[in-house]
């Protein structure tokens, strides 16, 4: 058979640690592979003098990957959009496969790329770019084959969890984020990160793979968890709630739902005790049921388990000489449905609500009446000793389940009304039954 070759474009986190897994475990990768998988080149914007790549010639110019004929598989890991998508659409012309730890590229320019690739006749594998180390495109794309997945539902930004659990802990936001920059876990821009970016990209990916839907980034909801306070962690927590980020994306008869935000989650469910780095992506099929995927969402050697694991899929098809054995979102191009993404305010969902208002009589039976007003039902209220010392209260209430259009108008009627500071902190709530 056949050995493989490599080339590596980007020599950052994700970089050194394929180059370093793939030459430490190069025997039973082989082993699994079938064939020897040979690093040939490896391209980044700067040399790493921390690293000893032995006799593998390295170049700044990582078109110099793309053009060299004896590469097989070229391994994307320079991450951004612009450069990153001109580079893999040069390696598909070219005829190579192609392996990307980048989601933002395969949220945003998959459809295009995945087209080319198609007619070319060459893999795009992207594993590691969504929930990092976890196999989660390979479970819904292979293992959940035989199911109508209804929704899936996951913790995909390991910075942003551990930003989550630590502020749980009582430290500080920026302080946890410029640890997690430290340990390589971020992206160059964190505000991808801390603003649900990154999620939205992960999961219009999922959604995808799941459904069989064509990318649409650009219309999912998004948002992330800089709003987040210590206070409304502590008082999810007294309410036996945990708040964790998630990406949610479910399929309807009239659409798909595809949001990412802050979301109360019982403490008692699995997925609340996904903590640190640490991603969960949980699948619902009709067949199989709810089924969770857990495990490290970021980091130098997580990752480069997933790049290597998509290296080992192309490299059994490229040494026996074969087809692309999967299609690239799971499903062949003609059985991809044109759903579209439903508007926000078509969600259904429970929430908490924390108001500050007055602390004088009437206040809560007015909030109350604008609540059934709307059809919101209360499933329970906390009403907090004053904290503020300054006659004004903190109420906290968790709400049914409802559309989200009719508690977009509670709240304005909430922020409108003279007893409340115009400032009412909402964030939703999940129960997954
Ligand atoms: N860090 C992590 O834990 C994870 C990262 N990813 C993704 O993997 C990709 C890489 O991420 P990291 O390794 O963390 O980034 P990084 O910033 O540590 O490494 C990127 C490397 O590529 C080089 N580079 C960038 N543009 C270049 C260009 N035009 N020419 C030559 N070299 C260039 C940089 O100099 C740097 O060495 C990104 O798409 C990221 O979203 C995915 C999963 C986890
Ligand atoms: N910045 C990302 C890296 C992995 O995708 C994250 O924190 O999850
Ligand atoms: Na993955």
């Amino acid at each position: 058979m056949k050995d493989v070759n490599v080339g590596i474009c980007g020599l950052g986190t994700v970089g050194s640690g394929t180059f370093n897994v793939l030459t430490r475990n190069a025997r039973l990768i082989a082993g699994r592979a079938g064939c020897s998988i040979n690093i040939i080149r490896i391209a980044s914007r700067r040399p790493r003098d921390d690293m000893d790549l032995g006799d593998i010639p390295f170049t700044t110019d990582i078109f110099d990957v793309v053009n060299d004929p004896s590469v097989d598989i070229v391994v994307e890991l320079i991450g951004g959009y612009d450069t990153a998508k001109e580079l893999v659409l040069a390696a598909i012309r070219n005829g190579k496969h192609v392996v990307t730890a980048n989601k933002a590229l395969i949220a945003v320019h998959g459809n295009e790329i995945f087209d080319a690739a198609q007619k070319a006749g060459v893999v795009v594998a992207y594993e590691a770019g969504v929930a990092g180390g976890i196999p989660v495109i390979k479970a819904i794309r292979e293992g959940m084959a035989a199911n109508r997945i209804d929704w899936i539902a996951g913790i995909i930004n390991g910075t942003g969890n551990y930003i989550l659990t630590e502020m749980r802990a009582g430290r500080e936001f920026a302080e946890v984020l410029k640890e997690a920059q430290e340990l390589g876990y971020a992206e160059a821009d964190p505000t991808f990160d801390v603003e649900g970016i990154d999620a939205a990209h992960k999961l219009t990916i999922l959604a995808s793979a799941g459904f069989g839907v064509p990318l649409q980034f650009e219309k999912g909801f998004t948002e992330g968890i800089s709003k987040i306070t210590p206070y409304d962690i502590a008082h999810a927590e007294l309410l036996g709630y945990r708040i964790k980020h998630l990406g949610i994306a479910r399929r309807r008869e009239d659409g798909i739902e595809l949001r990412v935000h802050p979301t109360l989650i019982p403490q008692s469910h699995l997925i609340a005790k996904v903590d640190g780095v640490l991603n969960a992506v949980l699948v619902d099929g009709d067949a199989v049921g709810q089924t969770m995927y857990y495990g490290p969402g970021a980091g130098d050697e997580a990752t480069a388990s997933a790049v290597i694991a998509d290296i080992v899929d192309v490299a059994r098809a490229v040494s026996i000489g074969s087809e692309q054995r999967i299609p690239y979102l799971g499903f062949e191009p003609e059985a991809v449905e044109d759903l579209s993404v439903l508007p926000m305010e078509d969600v259904h969902s429970a929430y908490y609500l924390r108001i500050t208002a007055l602390d004088r009589p009437g206040v809560l039976a007015n909030i109350s009446s604008i609540l059934s007003e709307h059809g919101i039902n209360i499933e329970s209220i906390m009403q907090k000793e004053s904290e503020l010392k300054d006659g004004r209260i903190p109420v906290i209430i968790l709400t049914h389940t409802v559309q989200e259009r009719q508690m977009n108008q509670a709240i304005e009627e909430l922020e409108a009304l003279a007893d409340t500071d115009g400032q009412v902190v909402r964030i939703r709530a999940e129960n997954f039954n």
